[in-house]
């Protein structure tokens, strides 16, 4: 197995508040890795700094094997990486399917049907402007959205906070559809049961630092952990 990301004791900054202190981890092609927290962990300023959009002070990023560190967001994103933000990021006033148009690139490996395949919604509300979606459709819009400028790595943060459980369902099958096309992903959530169900593994992030680091079996297995670190008796 190759890695399609690795990143190497990764320090950044907010001014001078140092927020992340050497964090290290990886995500092998075709794995779905979670990165979980308490709130002000550091988890978003994790998949931030990965991105380009907070500059590491020290520390390395590969994409695919290609060292990317300090790679501005853009070019990042053109070496295959894609960040789908806690606040979904869609345009409004556009229908879904201008959305989806816009992401479009030329020669990536993703059309609209092969989108309208794994989002069925998104077709049937393809008219409708991103205003009119509801929480759930404007998060299908904003993953779909993220895969069509072609990424080998997906960083979701929070893809079901606030949703209701039978959409989170629906989005939980979709992600592991857009994992099966090819696609790995880094996932940042809270909601326990749905990394346990999507993820092959598993960092638990504390005060900027990566503090253990579970297999899927293990994470269901040791419940202590989730009491320990996370602060829930799951
Ligand atoms: N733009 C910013 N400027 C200054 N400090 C920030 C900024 N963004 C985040 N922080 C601080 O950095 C720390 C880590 O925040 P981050 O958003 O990465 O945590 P998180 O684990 O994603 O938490 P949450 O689940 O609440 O989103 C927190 O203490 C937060 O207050």
């Amino acid at each position: 197995m190759s890695e399609a990301l690795r990143i190497e004791d990764i320090h950044s900054y907010y001014g001078k508040s140092h927020i992340i202190q050497g964090v290290s981890l990886k995500v092998e092609e075709g794995e779905i890795v979670t990165l979980l927290g308490r709130n002000g962990a550091g988890k978003t300023s994790t998949l931030k700094s990965i991105s380009g959009l907070l500059a590491p002070k020290r520390g390395h990023v590969w994409i695919s094997g290609e060292e990317t560190t300090g790679w501005p967001a853009y070019r990042a994103a053109q070496n295959g990486l894609a960040l789908v933000p806690e606040h979904r990021g869609i345009f409004g006033l556009l229908t879904v399917e201008e959305n989806l148009r816009i992401s479009q690139r030329r020669g990536a490996q993703w059309s609209l049907a092969d989108i309208y395949q794994i989002f069925p919604r998104l077709e049937e509300r393809r008219k409708n402007s991103g205003g009119q979606l509801s929480g759930g459709e404007q998060q299908m819009l904003a993953i779909a959205r993220a895969l069509l400028g072609g990424p080998k790595v997906l960083m979701l943060d929070e893809p079901v906070e606030g949703l209701a459980p039978i959409i989170v369902e629906e989005i939980v099958a979709q992600i592991k559809k857009v994992r099966d096309a090819g696609v790995s992903i880094l996932l940042v959530e809270q909601n326990l049961a749905v990394c346990a169900e999507l993820a092959d593994r598993h960092y638990i992030i504390e005060l900027g630092k990566v503090v253990h680091h579970a297999t899927a079996a293990e994470f269901i297995a040791d419940h202590t952990v989730r009491d320990r670190y996370l602060g829930v008796n799951a």
